[in-house]
């Protein structure tokens, strides 16, 4: 069995004094694509932002690779391996591509080549002196995903990849993530779209009001269609 990258237990959170994360327990094993489920409000999003340290108030316990995350400054997180990529993908819109490429420092051994970024997003190819105002929604996803792979992370928190994306470019944002788990990536992934999420998954988490409330693995789905259907109110 696979060693446990991120092991997340009983984590509470807040923004300001409204108590939104309440006891959210869930791991991640190595090379793993894992996804947190749930209603619009659930806390996904929340989760990501507590694992970051984007949401500062936080109990309970996260582990990456046996490291306190809880006890981690924000900005030493990313030398832990831990690379976010949030639903608004944090483009500045009056940088290049390039320089929005070359934002992020490169803390740790193994952040990826412009050249190998390229390969991953042709899309991005080419485009270096773009600015950020004109790249589709598709190219901003991908350029969030490759600044992030340049810093030398190897776990990624990946927010709605797939918001507002035509299906042309949901099926390129998939297929970079099944080549980012070939390579042995560890990917932790909000998706409100299914269709996208079974297609890379390998397990599901259910979050429901702040907790984490049931568990599928992503080949035993079909038969618990119903089930997750209930819990996301399709
Ligand atoms: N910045 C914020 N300040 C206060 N409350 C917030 C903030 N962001 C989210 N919330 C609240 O936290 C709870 C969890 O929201 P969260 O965004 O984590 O849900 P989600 O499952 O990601 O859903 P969605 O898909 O709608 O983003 C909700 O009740 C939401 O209203």
């Amino acid at each position: 069995m696979a060693e446990i990258r991120l092991q997340v237990s009983a984590l509470e959170g807040w923004y300001g004094e409204s108590h939104v994360l309440h006891g959210v327990t869930f791991d991640v094993k190595r090379g793993e694509v894992v996804t947190l489920l749930g209603r619009n409000g659930a806390g996904k999003t929340s989760t990501l932002r507590a694992l970051a340290g984007v949401m500062r108030k936080r109990r309970g316990s996260a582990l990456l690779d046996g490291h306190d995350l809880l006890s981690t400054p924000p900005h030493r997180v990313a030398h832990l391996g831990l690379g976010f990529v949030p639903e608004e993908r944090g483009i500045f819109s009056s940088l290049t591509v390039r320089e929005n490429l070359m934002l992020p420092p490169v803390v740790r051994q193994g952040g990826w080549s412009v050249d190998a970024i390229h390969e991953l997003f042709p899309n991005l190819k080419g485009r270096d002196t773009t600015t950020g105002t004109r790249l589709s929604g598709g190219e901003q996803q991908m350029l969030a995903i490759a600044r992030i792979l340049r810093t030398g992370c190897d776990i990624i928190l990946l927010d709605e990849p797939t918001e507002g994306l035509a299906p042309v470019i949901v099926e390129q944002i998939g297929k970079a993530l099944v080549r980012l788990k070939e390579k042995g990536f560890t990917v932790l992934l909000v998706e409100q779209n299914l269709n996208f999420a079974r297609g890379v998954a390998d397990r599901h988490y259910v979050v429901e009001q702040g907790r984490v409330v049931d568990e599928f693995a992503n080949d035993s789905l079909s038969a618990s269609m119903d089930q997750l259907n209930r819990y996301l109110g399709i």
